[in-house]
């Protein structure tokens, strides 16, 4: 059967606050890869996160085109897809195309709480944050004001919304004396409905410090990146999780973690051992967000997945997040950057 392959490259405005690791992000840029073998279509976001990401935006397009350009010459698209982005992004795409992307999707995320207001510290902010009504999971990020602060508002949170469970991130803030600081000032009662905290402190070793002394479940995201981009780090079967081990759930970011059936293998070597596994965005577009909530409903049918940063944006590209009344901009409206 015939085969041709596009590479879209887009460029959406993000909103003005969006600040990853200290630095201001006002444009999202990646691309979308298209497939079409006969009648069949399968769309990949290939879009590696400044700050998170090793590659670049430049790197990873010219790895993808490099990678299409083999499989509409009939070789295997994943053979030189070796940037996470473009692993994770190819190989969407060849699910999609392949039909083994399930339509199936609930659109379902843990909200994204906002925290300028509360990070200010101003008073009773924490508490008068818009949490939807019906959710039962949230997420708050932490580090940005003191550790004490962060446990005020976390306990004036779950004090003025009494089923609410949270997800807590600290993206790396802390030293141990800092994390031991929040654990201080955060109510007794309160530990029990905090999910996870995700990596909150520098150095792993003391993630797992403390996690023993608090009873804090700890979720790795930051660790969980940096292993998998080790050169020794394997998923075949001698593999195991132990270098990853004290952690109750893995945060896995499929554009920062690689290929479909590489976070597929991690998934379940992780549930072999008792741990849980959300999956989390990357600032994906619309379009990978909805590709990455139908992948969640499928691998993880149990889990709420962290897909809640579309609000980041000021368009949607291509296919919209159901209830979202962004802009849309299409694909066609994008950079072609190559046509087979
Ligand atoms: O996981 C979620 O609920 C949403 C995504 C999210 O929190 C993040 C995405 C990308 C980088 C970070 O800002 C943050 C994270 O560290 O998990
Ligand atoms: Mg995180």
């Amino acid at each position: 059967m015939t085969r041709s392959a596009s590479l879209y490259r887009y460029r959406l405005p993000m909103d003005t606050g969006v600040i990853l690791r200290g630095r201001r992000l006002t444009e999202r840029i990646g691309y979308i890869a298209e497939l079409r073998e006969g009648a069949r279509i399968g769309r990949g976001e290939i879009a590696p996160l400044p700050g998170f990401s090793v590659e670049c935006a430049d790197q990873a397009g010219q790895q993808s085109l490099h990678a299409l350009k083999r499989w509409v010459a009939g070789q295997d698209i994943m053979a030189c897809a070796r940037w996470p982005s473009v692993a994770f992004g190819l190989s969407m795409a060849a699910l999609e195309l392949q039909g083994e992307l399930p339509i199936t999707a609930r659109y379902q995320t843990v909200p994204l709480l906002s925290h300028e207001s509360v990070n200010a510290g101003a008073e009773g902010a924490a508490a008068n944050l818009s949490v939807p009504a019906d959710c039962r999971f949230a997420k708050l990020k932490l580090g940005r004001g003191s550790p004490q602060q962060d446990a005020i508002n976390v306990s004036a949170l779950l004090k003025a919304h009494p089923s609410l469970m949270l997800r807590l991130d600290a993206n790396c803030a802390w030293s141990l004396p800092q994390a031991r600081e929040f654990a201080r000032h955060l109510a007794p009662a309160h530990v029990s409905r905090i999910a996870f905290i995700e990596e909150p402190c520098q150095r792993p070793a003391d993630c797992l410090t403390f996690s023993k002394e608090t009873g804090l479940a700890l979720a790795w995201d930051e660790t969980l990146q940096a292993a998998v981009r080790q050169p020794d780090f394997t998923l075949d079967t001698d593999f195991r999780l132990d270098s990853l081990s004290g952690a109750n759930t893995l945060v896995i970011k499929p554009t920062l973690i690689g290929s479909v059936q590489r976070c597929i293998a991690l998934i379940r070597q992780a549930q072999q051992t008792g741990t849980k596994a959300v999956i989390s965005a990357s600032l994906e577009s619309s379009l990978g967000l909805t590709q990455l909530a139908r992948l969640s409903c499928w691998l993880l049918p149990g889990s709420v997945p962290g897909l809640d940063t579309l609000s980041l944006f000021r368009s949607q590209l291509e296919l919209t997040w159901p209830g979202s009344t962004l802009p849309v901009k299409l694909l066609q409206q994008q950079t072609r950057v190559w046509h087979s």
